[in-house]
């Protein structure tokens, strides 16, 4: 299961200042030019969950282990990338493996930092990258075409694929996306999209990158990108990313004291990682032992097997059933045993899908 997510978006916009904040590490340069982001740039984000430091507090483990998800900064697109203007899109490679998109848009005013368009403009910048992100996956459909188109000859069942792929072609050509294309096999299609890691097809989450003012009081460029947002049904999180950046120096305490006298509860970060968690459909359910305690990422509707079966193939092989506790009766009884004692730990079969939050205990046997 890919667990990352591709940061996109015009040159100088944010996409590093972003991704440091993310990593904390500022690893990935910064610089006031754009295309300083040249290799990609990956890291491994823990997800922020109160609800683990909470439990971790109650049964006082060696060790607390968040979730994880990943992000990948890659350069900055301009109109014609598909072209070779700017640095050409080969980079876009790095995201086709990503399982979702984090679309950065500049939403400040600041003559000190260069725009590629003198000026930010959401709309014309969003439908900028747009048109380059669909482009781009018209050249590697183009180029799929191709390769079907001989080894169809020798193999008759890539025929299907081949007419597939001539629709989805038509489709691109009109400048829409893979993920408003309708079919009815639908399986066969998710696979081919799957394999081809077409971008288009990504969930999309837009930040509005704006300035400090911006975060009290929405400007009228994150107010048209929240407009473009609500077009196309997608997240819009709003950050200052400089802030962000800014606030990686500080311990946890001086950022919730910071964060607090701003007036907002959770950082723009934070947001970020919620949505992008979110948007990949995901959840968290705990396991919680005076050895460690746990937070495991898994798909929402998955059955306790499937959820054993992220700790250890063996526990989905020789699952024989899940003791569960919702969360919030372990909170509020304080302990296990004193949950058990209150009859709220359960025993589920194989057939029980997993709720965000329960704390579980497998019994197995292989
Ligand atoms: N919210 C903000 N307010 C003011 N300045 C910002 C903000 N966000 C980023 N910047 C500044 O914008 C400049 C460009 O940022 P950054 O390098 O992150 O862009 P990028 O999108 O990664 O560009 P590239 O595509 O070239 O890699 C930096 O000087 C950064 O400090
Ligand atoms: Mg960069």
């Amino acid at each position: 299961m890919s667990l990352s997510i591709g940061i996109v978006g015009l040159p100088n916009v944010g996409k590093s200042t972003l991704f440091n904040a993310l990593t904390k590490a500022q690893n990935a340069e910064s610089q006031n030019y754009p295309f300083c982001t040249i290799e990609p740039n990956k890291a491994i984000v823990p997800v922020p969950d109160k609800r683990l430091y909470k439990l971790a507090e109650l049964v006082s483990p060696k060790k607390v282990t968040p979730a994880t998800i990943e992000f990948v900064d890659i350069a900055g697109l301009v109109e014609g990338a598909s072209k070779g203007e700017g640095l050409g899109n080969k980079f876009l490679g790095n995201i086709r493996q990503t399982s979702a998109i984090v679309h950065v848009v500049r939403c400040f005013k600041d003559e000190n930092v260069v725009h590629v368009s003198a000026e930010p403009n959401p709309k014309r910048d969003v439908e900028t990258i747009e048109t380059e992100l669909a482009l781009a996956d018209l050249e590697q459909l183009e180029r799929k075409i191709e390769r079907l188109e001989k080894q169809v000859k020798a193999d008759k069942k890539l025929a299907s694929t081949l007419t597939l792929a001539g629709r989805l072609k038509e489709h691109l050509e009109e400048g829409r996306p893979v993920n408003s294309f309708e079919q009815a096999d639908s399986e066969a299609f998710e696979n081919f999209v799957q394999e081809m890691g077409f971008i288009t097809a990504k969930t999309v989450i837009f930040a509005a990158n704006v300035d400090e003012q911006g975060l009290t009081e929405d400007n009228e460029y994150a107010k048209a990108l929240g407009e473009i947002a609500e077009n196309r049904g997608a997240e819009l999180v709003k950050i200052c990313a400089k802030l962000e950046e800014d606030m990686v120096d500080m311990t946890d305490e001086e950022r919730g004291e910071f964060l607090e006298s701003a007036g907002v509860e959770e950082s723009g970060l934070e947001k970020v990682i919620h949505h992008g968690f979110d948007a990949l459909g995901l959840m968290s359910y705990f396991t919680a032992g005076p050895k460690e305690v746990r937070a495991w990422t898994i798909k929402k509707g998955w059955t306790a097997p499937q959820a054993a079966g992220v700790i250890h193939t063996d526990f989905e092989r020789g699952f024989i059933r899940a003791e569960v506790i919702p969360y919030e009766d372990y909170i509020h009884f304080g302990s296990e045993n004193a949950a058990k004692e209150a009859g709220k730990m359960a025993a589920k079969g194989k057939a029980y899908v997993v709720n965000d939050g329960d704390v579980v205990n497998f019994l197995f046997n292989v």
